[in-house]
């Protein structure tokens, strides 16, 4: 089975209006065809209506880094996913570890969220990762799977096998240390075994799984070698246009 490669930036809470549509100006038509890879920018909210209008018809796909799970009422502050939909943005990333330990978001809460999303027609980026604590005590299977068993709980097959996981063990965010690529591979191997434990071998295969943490472009490679890895949620390395664009030469 062929899963086509998906490359997420990760921007968080980074840019200015002007920055971010610099960024798009520079990129969108750099980039390879998304019958090759599924490029994507997970940006601020506030900038997205603005993006999604200047790299209509392009290859440069967009992502919000976070939604509520209703798509209306009385919730002050929140984005619904109804909303986002609307400005032609395709992915929602859900579940980031900043947005767990910040935020207090909850795998129940999580799992409203990915629902939500996908009846709106949108493709969760669902995170799952775990502490270097969980890590370095070798629970760092059992951590991850009772995540996705949590966050995909009452999805359907058809819902699982096209959405895009994405494990980023927290210790490796941001700090540099970014996870071996055997490391990365076998703990997505853990996200695939559990999705197929859950749903059978068919949305097993399917499902694109991502690995994320200190990715650049010296080391996308490696990882793009890896069996069970599809492609790269990445943060720091996805802010300036040189290195996003770095991040595809993958794609030959
Ligand atoms: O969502 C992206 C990750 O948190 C990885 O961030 P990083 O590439 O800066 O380590």
């Amino acid at each position: 089975m062929s899963r086509k490669p998906i490359i997420a930036g990760n921007w968080k809470m980074n840019k200015t209006l002007l920055e971010a549509q610099e960024f798009v100006d520079a990129v969108k038509d750099n980039i390879p065809s998304s019958e090759l890879v599924d490029t994507v920018i997970g940006a601020p909210a506030l900038f997205l209506a603005p993006m999604a209008y200047s790299s209509r018809g392009t290859d440069l796909k967009l992502s919000a880094q976070n939604s509520f799970w209703e798509n209306s009422g009385a919730f002050t502050g929140e984005n619904s996913p109804a909303a986002i939909a609307d400005l032609g943005v395709q992915y929602i990333i859900i579940g980031h570890s900043e947005r767990r330990e910040y935020f207090h978001e909850t795998d129940e809460d999580i799992n409203k969220k990915a629902k939500a999303i996908i009846a709106n027609g949108l493709t969760p980026i669902l995170c799952c990762g775990e502490t270097l604590e969980t890590f370095e005590a070798g629970k760092t299977a059992e951590w991850v799977e009772g995540q996705i068993t949590a966050g995909l709980k009452d999805l359907t097959p058809e819902q699982v096998s096209n959405l895009v996981i994405a494990y980023e063990p927290i210790w490796a965010i941001g700090t540099g240390k970014s996870a071996t690529s055997e490391i990365a591979d076998e703990t997505c191997g853990v996200v695939r075994a559990t999705v197929e434990k859950l749903y059978g071998s068919e949305v097993a295969d399917k499902v694109r799984i991502q690995y994320g943490g200190s990715v650049k472009p010296e080391n996308v490679d490696e990882y793009m070698s890896k069996e069970n890895i599809d492609g790269a949620l990445v943060g720091g390395a996805s802010l300036e246009a040189e290195s996003f664009l770095a991040l595809l030469n993958f794609v030959k």
